[in-house]
């Protein structure tokens, strides 16, 4: 287990301007390696990955039996017996009893939602200290009775007689025995969250070799960040992993290139999203301790960023021209307007890897002239992120993507590097901000994204 992070230099918590709100600083982050569906966490529930989660972060900075304010997690795949799963959670880990916690759920964006919420309450005054979470499963997914064999039961649950008992049994087919899984679509299309992508992909005709490039990115910058240790601190071995089981650091152009396509198949365009560069099925979870600068410092804890604001945006997938997971594409240019910003001023970028697509039609939509002036109402295109502020550590590609656990992993990862960024241009002389944004699309239409700045 690393050790509790000393603070070095808490005044670096900078103060916000007389009457502004005050500033809700991350100051550390807590996850357990991610597993590939099936895989080392199979026989592991939410709940125990959470818990598990949790205690890493409670030993890594010394909260045991802390009453912390509030903890805020979720998961978007979840047991009907789970109502509170994060207060359950919380009841199982080593803080106190006294600890408030609360299921949200946003889907693939629970995890950031966590984040932005406990820290506009820190902002607000409401809350000292916070830790945002979220895990999901697919090995251990909730399967469903069909609704008949649901309302029969239920009606059995409330018989009084025999004749009753038989009456609402009567009512049942063999058919009505069938279990229902959950499926990774959209209720209102039936189009898995991939077959969606691969008509933005059409849309906006991207390679498969761009995609592939994505792909073997994001997995060597994750090996080349654990093999620098930047993840010690991060990252707590769980079940026998130590690192990410997608993380594959031996893949090539070559391996990607030979992948059969998954999905688009039936579409009117080449198909070219594969195994390769889609996220695959993961399990895991996350978490990150969320505090005011006084926390902070009253438990020796050094800020890493403050979380400075959010916008979050939808889509009209059903009716409209946008692809379902293209919503980031329209918030960030929003959050960033408020605060005078433009791409150009942001040092690091995570968009969230649902596939690599998914990254390269969000920047395919901010580089087009003719979209920034139609749909954003801008003089031009939005701008553009080059590749070496862009998930610098690898992302969702490589490290897998546990729903509602991937914006705690963002968040801290991100959070981390911005306070090892600014340590580096301080000691150089340099006092500019060091900012992050945080792009993270989700099921639904949705997206969230995040504003962070070195503290
Ligand atoms: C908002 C959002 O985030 S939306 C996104 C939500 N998430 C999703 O929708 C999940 C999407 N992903 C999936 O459904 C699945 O992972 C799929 C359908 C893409 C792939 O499923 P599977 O076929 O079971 O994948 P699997 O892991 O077996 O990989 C298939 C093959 O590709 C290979 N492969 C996968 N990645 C790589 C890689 N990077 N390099 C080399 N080979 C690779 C595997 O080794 C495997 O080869 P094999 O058949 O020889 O064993």
């Amino acid at each position: 287990m690393a050790a509790r992070t000393p603070s070095t230099s808490p005044s670096t918590a900078t103060s916000p301007p007389p009457g502004a709100p005050r500033r809700a600083y991350v100051l550390g982050g807590n996850r357990i390696p991610f597993a590939r569906a099936g895989g080392k966490y199979a026989q592991a529930s939410n709940q125990d990955m959470l818990t598990a989660a949790l205690d890493g972060l409670v030993a890594r900075f010394g909260l045991q039996g802390e009453s912390i304010g509030e903890v805020a997690a979720g998961a978007v795949l979840k047991h009907s017996r789970d109502f509170n799963l994060t207060r359950e959670a919380v009841l199982g880990s080593a803080l106190a009893a006294t600890t408030p916690a609360y299921d949200v759920q946003q889907a693939c964006a629970t995890g950031l939602e966590t984040v932005v919420s406990l820290s506009n309450k820190i902002r607000l005054g409401q809350l000292e200290s916070a830790i945002a979470g979220g895990v999901d499963t697919t090995s251990d997914a909730p399967i469903a009775v069909s609704d008949r064999l649901r309302r029969v039961l239920l009606d059995l649950s409330h018989a009084r007689t025999p004749q009753q008992r038989l009456k609402a049994i009567a009512r049942l087919r063999p058919k009505d025995l069938a279990p229902a899984t959950p499926r990774t679509s959209e209720p209102r299309t039936h189009l898995s969250m991939g077959e969606h992508q691969a008509l933005t992909t059409a849309q906006w005709q991207i390679t498969r070799e761009a995609q592939d490039e994505v792909a073997l990115r994001s997995h060597q910058r994750l090996a080349a960040a654990y093999d620098s240790g930047f993840f010690d601190d991060l990252v707590t071995p769980y079940r026998g992993l130590t690192r990410d089981a997608n993380l594959r650091a031996d893949t090539s152009m070559e391996k990607l290139a030979k992948l059969n396509p998954t999905f688009g198949l039936g579409l009117d365009a080449p198909a070219t999203m594969t195994a390769g560069n889609s996220t695959p099925l993961t399990d895991g979870a996350s978490t990150v301790l969320l505090g005011s600068a006084e926390w902070a410092a009253a438990h020796d804890l050094t800020p890493l960023a403050a979380v400075v604001d959010a916008e979050a945006g939808a889509v009209d997938f059903v009716h409209g021209v946008d692809g379902l997971l293209m919503a980031p594409v329209f918030a960030v240019p929003r959050l960033l307007a408020r605060h005078g910003l433009s791409l150009a001023d942001l040092d690091y970028v995570e968009i969230h890897e649902a596939f690599a697509s998914t990254v390269l039609t969000t920047l395919a939509a901010w580089e087009s002239e003719e979209f920034g002036r139609e749909r954003l109402g801008l003089d031009g295109a939005f701008g553009t992120v080059e590749a070496d502020r862009l998930n610098v550590h690898g992302s969702s590609l490589a490290a897998g993507h546990p729903f509602a656990a991937t914006g705690g992993r963002i968040v801290a990862t991100i959070a981390k590097e911005l306070h090892v960024r600014r340590a580096t241009q301080v000691a150089a002389g340099n006092d500019a901000p060091v900012r992050a944004l945080v792009s993270v699309c989700a099921a639904g239409g949705l997206g969230l994204t995040a504003l962070l700045e070195a503290a």
